[in-house]
């Protein structure tokens, strides 16, 4: 384990076939079959599904030891082997946290130099659900790819920014599934403010041997690469995100609690400074883009209408919106409070995708003890029939999405 995150178990390069047409699958509305097929496959060649064994993972309660004092430092790798060695996670699962957390802080340093080396603005493309991609949304695809596939810990990849999932290659694929936003909030980019990074993981459910005879078609595989992807949020091992903000905050959790790591710029080092987080049972700040105001139903607009009274304090609920559901949810995992995200009239789903960008965020809030909701059911129990789906959500502290129910019933 140690030795594979240093890195000696890293095999050697070759061609970045996932970006090869040949490996891109095809949308579809999705029929969950009985067997969910995990492994890696290469055109006219058979697919390779690995037996991997995730028992004894998330059993045992983590044992971390917590510094002392400021000399005292728990950096990420440390801190991912003694969840491995609590049983908390498999070696295989830490190497894919470590690797993305690589990817987190190459994208972080291009942030910082956007402007300077010329990689803000539009690349003049459009990604497969209709928005202008931003250069960094498409060059921080490209290293949380390389990231993942380099581990050798995962074998389908779909991000926000690939119309399909993506199966790595066989030489390097492994048992995880990852989903991913890599830029979350890329309309701020240009403008210097606040961004993040979502991820989710995923470890198949069933294993099996599919040997594909000659007759075998292409499109079957690509079938079972998206049902493998298409899981509710309540399957998931592991989730996170890295917030790049005036600091750089890589946020995970493995299913006992919610760990925040800051980033030494100085050495370059993710720190443990945000120990087994708890959001408020309560928060009086709201995050909805208001300008919607309008197209929202009647039961939100009374529920906002409310918010806006003055509470026991004698003041109202403050109003804060950064345009970056990274930023959102990290300011209420500290702060408390409620984000929602709600369907309108133009919009039926609202914004957010489910898989990358709901789904995980769910996942760290309810580790944080806090809620999240469609209006009518748990985010994290939602299940995907379609990649790019997307879901209304109303998300943070437990009283504040209760209050929310009540109005909505
Ligand atoms: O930036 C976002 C969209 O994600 P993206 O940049 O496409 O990955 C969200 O985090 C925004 O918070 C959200 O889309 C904002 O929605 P509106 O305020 O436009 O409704
Ligand atoms: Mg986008
Ligand atoms: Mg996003
Ligand atoms: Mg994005």
């Amino acid at each position: 384990m140690a030795e594979a995150l240093l890195g000696t178990k890293c095999s050697s390069s070759s061609s970045i076939s996932h970006l090869s047409p040949n490996f891109h699958l095809f949308p579809t509305n999705i029929k969950r079959s009985q067997h969910l097929i995990h492994g890696s496959f290469s055109p006219n060649s058979r697919i390779r599904c690995e037996a991997a064994s995730l028992e004894g993972a998330k059993t045992a309660p983590a044992q971390i030891k917590k510094p002392k004092n400021r000399y005292e430092m728990v950096n990420l790798t440390t801190w991912l082997l003694q969840q491995e060695q609590a049983g908390n996670i498999d070696a295989e699962l830490a190497i894919v946290l470590s690797s993305i957390s690589l990817a987190c802080k190459q994208i972080a340093s291009l942030l910082q130099r956007s402007s300077i080396v010329n990689i803000t603005g539009t690349q003049g493309t459009v990604n497969i659900q209709g928005e202008d991609q931003k250069k960094l949304d498409v060059i921080s695809n490209e290293l949380f790819c390389n990231c993942l596939r380099s581990s050798g810990r995962t074998g389908i990849i779909a991000s926000e920014e690939e119309d399909v999932p993506v199966a790595v290659e066989e030489t390097y694929s492994g048992n995880y599934i990852v989903v991913f936003d890599p830029i979350d909030g890329s309309a701020n980019i240009d403008i210097a403010l606040t961004t993040g990074s979502i991820f989710g993981i995923y470890g198949p459910d069933q294993q099996c041997l599919v040997d594909m005879d000659d007759d075998s078609t292409i499109d079957q595989a690509r079938e079972k690469c998206i049902v493998s992807v298409c899981q509710p949020g309540s399957n998931l091992v592991a989730a996170g995100y890295c917030l790049y903000s005036s600091s750089v905050v890589y946020t995970l959790s493995v299913g006992n609690g919610v760990y925040a790591f800051t980033l030494d710029p100085a050495y370059g080092e993710f720190v443990l400074t945000h120990d087994d987080i708890k959001i408020p049972k309560a928060g009086r700040i709201y995050s909805f883009n208001e300008g919607n105001y309008d197209l929202w139903d009647e039961k939100l607009q009374s529920y906002l209408d409310h918010l806006k009274q003055p509470g026991p304090n004698g003041k109202p609920y403050s109003g804060r919106y950064i345009g970056c559901l990274v930023g959102e949810i990290h300011r209420m995992l500290l702060y408390g409070g409620i984000y929602g995200n709600p369907k309108n009239k133009n919009s039926k789903n609202g914004n957010l995708r489910l898989l990358y960008e709901c789904a995980p965020m769910s996942y760290i809030v309810e580790q944080a003890g806090g809620k999240s909701t469609d209006g009518n059911q748990r985010i994290l129990e939602i299940m995907p029939e379609q990649i790019h789906q997307r879901t209304p959500i109303f998300i943070g502290s437990p009283e504040e999405i209760e209050k929310l129910e009540k109005y909505l019933a």
